[in-house]
């Protein structure tokens, strides 16, 4: 579980983050939710360590990350896994030797037989069993997010952030994405973190959301909850997604259920 208190972070006297205050819990998906320019990935970034927060506390199930001394840090970043938004694999690389870069980092002693076997099953894992030898710029956009993933969780992390996975993708590609962090966070009691303003991840994967706007957690709760959120923000983000406006044009020609639910004046709820 990782415990976030208080974090604000202001930029020249930008006020970013105004005081953030959630739990991940651990083996759910945690979706950060909400437009652009409102903290998402400031707040990743302060959780992970790339950047320190002004004021606030990150607890890693129950180890305190702000403020302690870098040996304790350090040991909390080696169970962190990170797939980055443009997959951030090496060009020069392949695929194997990609998925094999942070075992050589963070796990020295493990033998070279240990590392294959460890990728190996890494590979496999996401659906790239026979891709080993490919070099990035020979795979697909939603390949190279599989290998991002492999690279993630191949030293066993215990908390695995996903900033925007589904970027830069078609919509089927990810869908299958989305499922596959899913079920590795289910699989291996991981927690994990992504950040998206998609709400077809939210419906698909959202074991838990909560929803930024502007520098302040407006809302928290799950995708079974979020359609009946009452925060006009909330509302007005949802109702503005592209997946709902395409639901409610078939909810138009069905039953109009959701259309009643969109329609709902905001200064009303
Ligand atoms: N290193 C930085 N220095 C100054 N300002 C920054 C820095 N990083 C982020 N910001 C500002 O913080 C605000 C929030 O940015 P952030 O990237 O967290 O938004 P976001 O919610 O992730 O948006 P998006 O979905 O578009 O990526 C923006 O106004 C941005 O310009």
């Amino acid at each position: 579980m990782i415990e976030v208190h208080n974090i604000q972070k202001a930029f020249d006297g930008n006020q970013v983050l105004k005081g953030i205050t959630c739990t991940f819990a651990s083996g759910q998906c945690n979706l950060v939710l909400g437009g652009s320019g409102t903290g998402k990935s400031v707040l990743l970034q302060c959780i992970v360590g790339l950047m320190k927060p002004d004021i606030g506390s990150i607890t890693f199930d129950g180890t305190t990350f702000t403020n302690n001394k870098v040996q304790i840090r350090q040991e909390i970043r080696r169970k962190i896994g990170m797939l980055f938004q443009g997959s951030a694999l090496f060009d020069s690389m392949t695929v194997f030797e990609n998925t094999e870069f942070p075992l050589k980092m963070l796990t020295p002693d493990m033998s070279r037989e240990e590392r294959r076997d460890r990728v190996e099953f890494c590979l496999k894992r996401v659906g790239l069993e026979n891709a080993g030898n490919k070099m990035p710029s020979e795979i697909s956009g939603g390949m190279k997010k599989r290998v991002g993933i492999a690279r993630a969780i191949a030293p066993n992390c215990t908390y695995l952030f996903c900033d925007e996975p589904n970027s830069g993708l078609d919509p089927a590609t990810s869908i299958k994405i989305d499922e596959l962090i899913y079920e590795i966070t289910h699989e291996y009691n991981i927690t994990t973190v992504v950040i998206t303003h998609d709400m077809n991840s939210v419906v698909e994967i959202g074991d838990h959301i909560i929803f930024m706007h502007k520098g302040l957690k407006l809302w928290d709760g799950t995708k079974d909850e979020i359609l009946g959120a009452k925060v006009p923000e909330l509302r007005e983000f949802i109702f503005s997604s592209s997946l709902v406006r395409a639901a409610k044009k078939v909810d138009d020609a069905t039953e109009g259920g959701l259309e009643a639910l969109a329609s709902e004046p905001l200064s009303e709820v």
